[in-house]
């Protein structure tokens, strides 16, 4: 799904109106009607106090706009006007006009802290102050009506985007931006949803459809791309009944140090889940037991260093190579890395201790294929490209980092975001029971695993950060949120792949055989438990 920027939002409206000659305040009627209708749905007519706070914009005209249709079926509502400036919106003044037409309550202004209304935990506040419109600081006292909404403990239902959130920067520090417990966002979600800073303010959110032009949606590129089931199917490469393991590549693993050597277990896991089809794990003299115990499908070449990486030297060509987990930063392990660096020509996934010698040494950097994927977390993300202020300024220094070194730069985390150059990617799959030591092993291993099968690196990315999300999803049934352990990534990640095929329930006749056989099998083994 497209993320619009601000700009191609506007844009949107605009190209919308002309094209199906509509006005603006028809396409308002829309997006008021639509928040109408969801809220309808559910409420069935209750009397729960509903408080609409409207701005002055378009934003509060949405707001006037449901709280005349709330009105109109039975609703209790109580309409506020928060009166934040001088200039009111065209399409705000119409609406002011409709509402006066239906009730003899006509919206109450607020102006000051003294104006703030009482309001009930069980009563819902719905916020239509601000939307993608505010370009200013807030006011104190518009401030302090956003801390009231979060005093009362009230439901708090935001119109687009939660007010005082701008689209495209952070807020100002010390300001305060509304709390909302749902976000009903118009036509494409916002980036700062999904941004750390910012993403506690709408932790549930939906997009409402309101008809916006088609074409300009199918047509305009966006910097920003949601990633679900619907992005990645297509990528899915089928396999062909006479394949063999020579058609799906020898992945290469390297890593591991005396203590570490579970890392390169579970990249390996991983890449052989994925569907590499043949693996090698390059690893110090110490683990060579560990590994043949742990991985038997996997071939073990050792090093010459005992505890870890000394001379990094093998006699055949990878198709692909993940490297870092485990790997440590011994000296003679950093000159070994440089030393590998010069010579190869595989495609790299780079992670962990391989980041950071890049961060240590960075004239590295001009040693990596073009298209290597990088995937760090955020501590070693910042030792590649320096400490940053916010979320926007880390994504724009992440991009500048990714233009320059022409490399993918994976950031981990609870969204984690994909950054191709000027493209940015935010994933949709995975919990917080993945906070867990090897989670991030794991990937490693899965887009090596995939990049091995011919995915180009940057599409074998996007999948791999969301099949091993979707694996950690399906796995949250049997383990729950604390007991998630980064291997049951690794042997779900099948169940991952399976669950790109399924249907919704009334369309699951028409699935794949091998994947609907599959789920039978599942469905059994539970019955058998
Ligand atoms: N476009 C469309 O056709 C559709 C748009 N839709 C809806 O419109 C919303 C965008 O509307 P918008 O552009 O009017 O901006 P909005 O968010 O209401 O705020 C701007 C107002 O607030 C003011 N203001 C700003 N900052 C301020 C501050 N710090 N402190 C005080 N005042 C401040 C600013 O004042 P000014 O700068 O003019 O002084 C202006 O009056 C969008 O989110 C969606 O909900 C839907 O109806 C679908 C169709
Ligand atoms: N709260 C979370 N929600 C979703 N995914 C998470 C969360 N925390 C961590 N992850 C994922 O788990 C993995 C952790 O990777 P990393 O920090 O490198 O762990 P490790 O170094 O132990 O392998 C990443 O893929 C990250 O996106
Ligand atoms: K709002």
């Amino acid at each position: 799904m497209k993320i619009l920027s601000k700009e191609q939002i506007y844009e949107g409206d605009r190209l919308t109106a002309e094209r199906q000659n509509v006005s603006s305040t028809d396409l308002m009627e829309r997006a008021g009607t639509a928040i109408f209708n969801w809220m309808h749905m559910r409420m069935q007519g209750a009397q729960v106090p509903i408080h609409v706070f409207c701005g002055i914009g378009n934003n509060g005209g949405d707001g006037l706009v449901l709280a005349r249709h709330l009105i109109t079926h039975g609703y209790n509502v109580i309409t506020y006007i928060v009166n934040c400036g001088n200039g009111r919106s065209k399409d705000f003044l119409v609406n002011y006009d409709r509402i006066k037409n239906v009730t003899k309550d006509w919206p109450k202004l607020l102006t000051c802290k003294e104006d703030f209304p009482e309001i009930h935990v069980d009563d819902i506040i719905v916020d239509a102050v601000f939307g993608i419109g505010l370009n200013r600081a807030v006011d104190p006292w518009i401030q302090e009506l956003f801390v009231h909404f979060k005093s009362t403990g009230a439901f708090t239902l935001s119109i687009d985007i939660p007010s005082g959130l701008y689209t495209d920067k952070p807020i100002e520090p010390e300001s305060s931006a509304v709390m909302a417990n749902y976000t009903l966002s118009f036509q494409a979600p916002k980036l700062i949803f999904f941004l750390p800073e910012t993403a506690e303010h709408s932790t549930q959110w939906e997009v409402l459809d309101i008809g916006i032009d088609r074409d300009y949606l199918m047509s305009t590129e966006t910097e920003v791309e949601l990633i679900s089931k619907h992005e990645v199917l297509p990528f899915y490469k089928r396999r062909d009944k006479f394949s063999h393991k020579g058609d799906f590549g020898h992945g290469l693993i390297i890593g591991g140090s005396k203590g570490k050597m579970g890392a390169v277990v579970l990249a390996t896991k991983g890449m052989l889940s994925a569907g590499a089809g043949l693996a090698t794990a390059y690893i110090p003299e110490c683990g060579y037991t560990v590994l043949q115990t742990a991985v038997p499908e996997a071939m073990a070449l050792t090093d010459d260093g005992d505890d870890y990486i000394e001379d990094l030297e093998f006699e055949f060509e990878p198709t692909a190579i993940g490297i870092g987990v485990g790997l440590g930063t011994d000296p003679k392990t950093i000159t070994a890395f440089e030393h590998f660096l010069k010579l190869n020509k595989a495609p790299l996934v780079i992670d962990a201790d391989a980041l950071n010698i890049l961060s240590l040494s960075k004239k590295l950097l001009k040693l990596l294929p073009e298209g290597s994927i990088l995937t760090p977390h955020p501590k070693e993300l910042e030792r590649l490209i320096g400490q940053w202020d916010n979320d926007f300024e880390k994504l724009d220094k992440t991009s500048e980092f990714s233009s320059k070194h022409k490399v993918s730069v994976v950031i981990k985390g609870a969204n984690t975001i994909t950054v191709h150059g000027n493209k940015k990617y935010v994933n949709t799959s995975g919990n917080p029971g993945m906070a867990t030591g090897g989670a991030g092993d794991v990937l490693t291993g899965v887009i090596t695993g995939l990049i091995c099968q011919g995915y180009p690196p940057i599409e074998a990315t996007l999948f791999g950060v969301y099949l091993h999300g979707r694996s950690a999803d399906l796995a949250l049934e049997d383990y729950g949120y604390q007991s998630l352990l980064a291997s049951h990534i690794a042997d779900g990640l099948g169940e991952a792949f399976i669950d790109l095929f399924k249907q919704p329930e009334q369309e699951q006749q028409q699935e794949p055989e091998p994947e609907k056989e599959a789920q039978q099998r599942r469905k059994a083994k539970r019955a058998r438990r």
